[in-house]
């Protein structure tokens, strides 16, 4: 039993660990201001509660992912700033997750209620409750959110109460998924009997991750429970090692949190936990794309080491269209990416058949591709790699299909093919701009205007974080950079990123 309503430092016989004690002294706070606050009313829980939803998608062939949102944790710090869950949470679905957990706990992982309620509503994805429940009144108010499951930590009840939490879960409909990291914290989930068994690989009395030790109890998990590896899953090689333990699903949530493109890595897991991934461990972009450079068109070794050290974020290798004079070989593109850093290479293209494009990107090792010729985004959604879209300024509907697909768009100018040296028309490149949608601004962009063109369209549009793209002005010849421009349009695309930042966004 908990000792005290608002410190508890033991439950039944074990004391605490420190990390645990002052989160469950405050969710025992906030639940007397609540109670004293709804005194009555009684809890409201949703007539429609998909729990089975849940637990099926979990039983799916292979290894499910269920991915996280959380915007930060006592042993990770802060993950993201403020941002939308509800995006978030349908990136992870595009991407194959199998179901979303969410967190609901305020004060030490920036959670809130209304983050479940609102992902409930708009998405259909089977969603868990993660919080520090300590009684069944806890669980209906899961329900209430719109929950299909909830997350009960053994470490943090009696065995009594965790029975009564299964139990009143199981009468709503709701999944619950008792969390253990030892054989004691085992025994007594087997006896509650939940739907969900899921062994947390991170001790919370020191918060060390130990995978190995954690996937050794797993396989020790009775198999008619469905099983669950919790933390340290960082990598799709991880996916593949709870595969082999025997886990039903893996939950993931720093790894998510931590990506450019959580679509694509969601993606790679996915893959991964279906045997079938063989990219790169870190899949996907290295870094943001906001307000990113990328220098395009390169075809000499010199030249990527230039733009490299110029600060390029993103350098591009066109294979096709082969009428570019900057076109190059797949076996030359894999040459020049080994020599770039991992996740800034991007291979592009005008494939649009998405086992060709990723047979494309597995050949010439690139962690993205450029898009540029038709292709249909549906096609596209669970792509273990990032896409930038290349889209023409007046192609407003075609970039709304590819939002949450595309991790940026590259702009054109109309009726341009890439590599023109034609300007885009900023009143047109304006309209473009949306929530959550990263922009690269392309089109005869030189080492002289492109602190001007972006500033402008950086001051005139909030496009704060416009990025650059320019290939035909930085050559000397079709396919030769000339390394002078090539540092002098970085640096000045970045100087237009500074002034920016100045310029409050109106
Ligand atoms: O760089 C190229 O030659 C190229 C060829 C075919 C498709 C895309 C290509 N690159 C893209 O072209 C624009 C920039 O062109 P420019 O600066 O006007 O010459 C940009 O989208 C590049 O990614």
């Amino acid at each position: 039993m908990i000792r005290s309503r608002t410190q508890p430092a033991t439950v039944g016989e074990s004391r605490l660990p420190a990390v645990l004690e002052p989160i469950l002294a405050d969710v025992h706070r906030r639940n007397l201001r609540r109670r004293a606050r709804v005194r009555g009313a009684g809890t409201k829980v949703l007539a429609s509660v998909r729990g089975d939803s849940f637990t099926r998608a979990l039983a799916a062939p292979g290894v499910s992912v269920v991915a996280e949102a959380k915007r930060c944790s006592p042993s990770a710090g802060t993950l993201t700033g403020p941002e939308d869950v509800v995006e978030r949470v349908r990136r992870y679905a595009l991407g194959g997750a199998c179901a979303a957990s969410i967190l609901t706990e305020p004060s030490r992982f920036s959670g809130a209620r209304a983050h479940l309620r609102r992902a409930a509503r708009a998405l259909e994805l089977p969603l868990l409750r993660k919080d520090f429940i300590v009684d069944s009144t806890m669980v209906d108010e899961s329900a209430g959110m719109g929950a299909s499951a909830v997350l009960l930590i053994a470490r943090c009840l009696s065995p009594a109460t965790l029975r009564s939490c299964v139990d009143r879960a199981r009468e709503l409909g709701l999944a619950s998924l008792v969390e253990i990291h030892d054989e004691r914290e085992l025994e007594a989930a087997v006896a509650t009997c939940p739907d969900v068994i899921g062994v947390n690989a991170r001790c919370l009395d020191t918060l060390e991750v130990d995978l190995e030790q954690g996937l050794d109890l797993l396989e020790r998990v009775p198999s008619h429970f469905l099983r669950v590896a919790e933390s340290g899953i960082m990598r799709p090689s991880d996916v593949t090692r709870a595969r082999n333990h025997g886990a039903d699903a893996v939950l993931v949530g720093t790894a998510f949190m931590q990506s450019v493109d959580p679509r694509a890595s969601v993606a790679a897991f996915a893959r991964a936990g279906r045997g079938e991934y063989e990219g790169p461990e870190q899949p996907g972009l290295a870094r943001p794309l906001e307000q990113a450079v990328k220098v395009c068109g390169l075809t000499r070794a010199q030249d990527v080491a230039v733009a490299i050290q110029a600060g390029a974020d993103l350098v591009g290798f066109v294979v096709e269209p082969t009428s570019s004079p900057r076109a190059i070989s797949i076996a030359r593109c894999r040459e020049l990416c080994e020599l770039v850093p991992a996740g800034r290479g991007v291979v592009v293209t005008t494939e649009g058949l998405p086992d060709r494009v990723a047979e494309l990107v597995a050949a010439t090792g690139a962690h993205s591709v450029q898009l540029c010729g038709p292709a249909r985004a549906v096609d596209f959604v669970d792509a273990p790699f990032s896409i930038l879209r290349a889209v023409e300024e007046n192609q407003v509907d075609e970039m709304a299909e590819w939002d949450g697909i595309a991790a940026g768009f590259v702009v054109e100018p109309q009726g341009s093919r890439g590599g023109s040296g034609r300007a885009t028309d900023p009143n047109a490149v304006v309209r473009l701009a949306a929530p959550g949608r990263a922009l690269l601004l392309a089109g005869g962009l030189s080492a002289d205007d492109t602190e001007r063109r972006l500033g402008e369209l950086r001051r005139r549009s909030g496009l704060r974080g416009l990025g650059a793209d320019a290939s035909s002005r930085l050559e000397t010849s079709p396919g030769v950079k000339d390394a002078v421009r090539v540092r002098r349009f970085v640096a000045s695309a970045k100087a237009a990123g500074e002034e920016g930042r100045a310029v409050p966004c109106s």
